[in-house]
């Protein structure tokens, strides 16, 4: 087991890297205060890892109980997030209660609100169980739920006691969610750390085959820069929205095509296509790195090319983004593989990347 540090002052949580973590009752409680954990987790993860998570925390004298919500993308509001609380007040769960996500990005996200929300703040501990939600989700306390209007749009910050990312969870998981999570981490790669964006492209075939040290050396490397960012700007005021990059476009797919239909990190991998299109129309990235990001982005089995929702609804839809102001679509943007700019953007040559990309 490796482990990193989220820094955040009285806030400050550590990650746990490793394999069978979900086993370890003992490093797991001791980040639940009260004597009761409610797993949350969903109709797929459940039957694999909720019973070896049950039995480890009640050998450790937990008691446990678990809730199963339904699974996918298209589950993530208003309705799912109820069965959460109606499940809480029906268990008489307290404000010493600990929920424990075991899940990927949508349960860990909820699950996350839920704690936040419920009883004005429980704690909460991530077992994050996809590739996404180990390399990204379920670092930095960004916890909501999805509108028809707009992705995330309702959520508070609120980070986790702990991160648990057992990278042997990741054995079960299909391929086109190995890919999935793989874009998070070239997104991270390329805002931040040109060696990390290197490292990606040789280690991309251990990564898709599945192989555990490669996955864990991603995580560590994505969490390493995540952490870093987070702890600089918790609540996105500034450096933060650097890990927005492809999202802008990303959640216009997602909301656009209708929640589910394309996956996010899918969604996150054509997005980054996109806006490195913008980059080089606009001057500031060399076509040649485009081009190496695009095949980047091809060879780990991501869309490149955007479905055809027209330009004005894909305007109409970004405008809702969480980082415009006043109307005007701030887009993260790249000047190299490795360093991020955000910045507004002339409307017809966004115009002539949503012509030319999707
Ligand atoms: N909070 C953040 O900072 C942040 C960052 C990135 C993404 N997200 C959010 O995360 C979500 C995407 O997360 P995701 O990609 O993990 O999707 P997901 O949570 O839908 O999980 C993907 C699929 O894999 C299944 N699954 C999970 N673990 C498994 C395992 N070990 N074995 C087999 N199947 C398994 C799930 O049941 C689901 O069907 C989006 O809603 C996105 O907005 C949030
Ligand atoms: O942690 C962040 O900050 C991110 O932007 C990470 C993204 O990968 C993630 O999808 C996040 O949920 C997007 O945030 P949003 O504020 O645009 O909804
Ligand atoms: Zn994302």
């Amino acid at each position: 087991m490796l482990s990193l540090q989220v820094d955040l002052g009285q806030r400050s949580y550590p990650i746990h890297i490793g394999v069978d973590l979900i086993d370890r009752g003992d490093l797991i409680a001791a980040h639940v205060a009260g004597p009761s954990a409610v797993i949350v987790t969903n109709t797929t993860v459940g039957p694999h890892y909720a019973g070896r998570l049950e039995a480890a925390l009640r050998a450790v004298g937990k008691q446990v109980s678990t809730i199963v919500l339904p699974d996918g993308e298209q589950f993530k509001h208003w309705e799912t997030l109820n069965l959460i609380f109606d499940a809480l007040l029906a268990g008489r769960a307290d404000r010493k209660t600990t929920l424990l996500a075991l899940g990927g990005g949508v349960v860990g996200d909820m699950t996350g609100f839920a704690a936040a929300t419920y009883m004005r703040g429980v704690p909460f501990v991530q077992v994050p169980t996809t590739l996404l939600a180990q390399v990204d989700s379920s670092v930095g306390g960004k916890t909501g739920i999805n509108h028809p209007l707009g992705k995330n749009m309702i959520g508070a910050f609120y980070q986790p006691e702990a991160v648990f990312a057992d990278v042997g969870t990741l054995a079960t998981l299909p391929s086109r969610e190995i890919s999935a999570g793989i874009a998070e981490i070239i997104k991270t790669a390329a805002v931040a750390d040109a060696g990390f964006v290197d490292w990606v492209e040789d280690a991309l075939p251990d990564l898709l085959r599945g192989d555990t040290d490669t996955l864990a050396e991603a995580v560590r490397r994505s969490c390493e820069v995540k952490a870093r960012v987070v702890a600089e700007d918790e609540r996105e005021s500034g450096l933060r929205a650097i890990l927005n990059l492809g999202h802008t476009f990303g959640h216009a797919i997602e909301a656009g095509l209708g929640y589910g239909e394309w996956l996010h990190g899918e969604a996150v991998g054509c997005g980054m296509v996109m806006a490195a299109d913008l980059s080089a129309r606009l001057g500031l990235l060399a076509d040649a790195d485009g081009d190496r990001l695009r095949r980047l982005v091809e060879a780990a089995g991501l869309p490149s090319r955007a479905p055809k929702l027209g330009e004005d609804r894909y305007i109409e839809l970004m405008q809702g983004d969480k980082k415009a102001e006043g109307g005007d679509i701030r887009f993260v943007l790249l000047k190299s593989l490795g360093e991020a700019v955000i910045t507004r953007v002339p409307e017809d040559e966004l115009r002539a990347t949503l012509a030319t990309t999707s």
